[in-house]
């Protein structure tokens, strides 16, 4: 059973520096052992820093596949895109060059663009050479969100699909219902290295309780079920 490996930083900026050293020699050393290497990154506010970071790193970008963890199902032109972040914060300068899976379709709903989101996904270089996790306050990782409808068959280790539709209700959001896409994690399971990248005390707190005794969190789960250990990166 896979677990959580810790790397506390004293400060975000030393933290970033780590994980990007981290994550391009990675992706240098899969393009160097098979010629193409595969990343899925998360959303949200806290992969900001690194995706700057990581832009303008002298990285063989042609040759690393970008495609995200989860998305919202929003517009691109929606400031909660998943993919609007990729491509504003990641995909310019020497990373501009990078071919990119997004995640959202033309249809009306995830639960509709299921297979075609799928097909997407099955013809990337599989597994992820590197995948990067986020966390939120309520312990969902990606989209697998607590009490999630679709959560059960994202999880399901017997599950073939890779990519997954959600209809979550999110706890800071009083009440309303997000639609959502996310890695399932048979996706996750293979991938040859996971990081989780999280800042301040809270979501500490979340991530060590989730570990310990709310280990019905998806978080948690996500963590038990993959194959390699997850590295978690800390900063306060
Ligand atoms: O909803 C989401 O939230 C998590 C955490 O986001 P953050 O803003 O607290 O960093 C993120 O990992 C995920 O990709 C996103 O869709």
């Amino acid at each position: 059973m896979a677990k959580a490996v810790w790397h506390g930083f004293d400060t975000r900026a030393d933290m970033v520096r780590a994980l990007a050293d981290k994550t391009g020699t990675a992706l240098e050393a899969a393009v160097a052992a098979r010629g193409v290497a595969s990343w899925a990154v998360s959303g949200g506010s806290t992969p900001k820093p690194l995706f700057a970071a990581l832009a303008a790193a002298p990285l063989p970008w042609p040759h690393i596949q970008v495609a995200l963890v989860d998305e919202r199902w929003v517009p691109r032109s929606h400031p909660s895109s998943n993919e609007a972040l990729v491509w504003s914060d990641l995909l310019r300068g020497a990373a501009s060059g990078a071919p990119f899976q997004a995640m959202k379709t033309a249809h009306g709903d995830p639960f509709t663009a299921a297979p075609a989101v799928n097909a997407h996904y099955s013809a990337l270089p599989l597994p992820f050479d590197m995948v990067l996790l986020g966390l939120g306050p309520d312990g969902h990782t990606a989209s697998l969100f607590p009490a999630a409808a679709g959560l059960e068959a994202a999880l399901d280790p017997a599950g073939v699909a890779l990519c997954a539709p959600i209809r979550a209700v999110q706890s800071n959001v009083t009440g309303q219902e997000t639609l959502r896409m996310t890695l399932t994690l048979t996706a996750l399971k293979t991938a040859r290295a996971v990081t989780l990248m999280i800042t301040g005390p809270d979501k500490k707190a979340v991530l060590q309780r989730a570990l310990d005794t709310d280990t019905h969190l998806p978080v948690a789960r996500v963590v038990r079920g993959l194959d390699t250990d997850v590295q978690i990166y800390w900063a306060p």
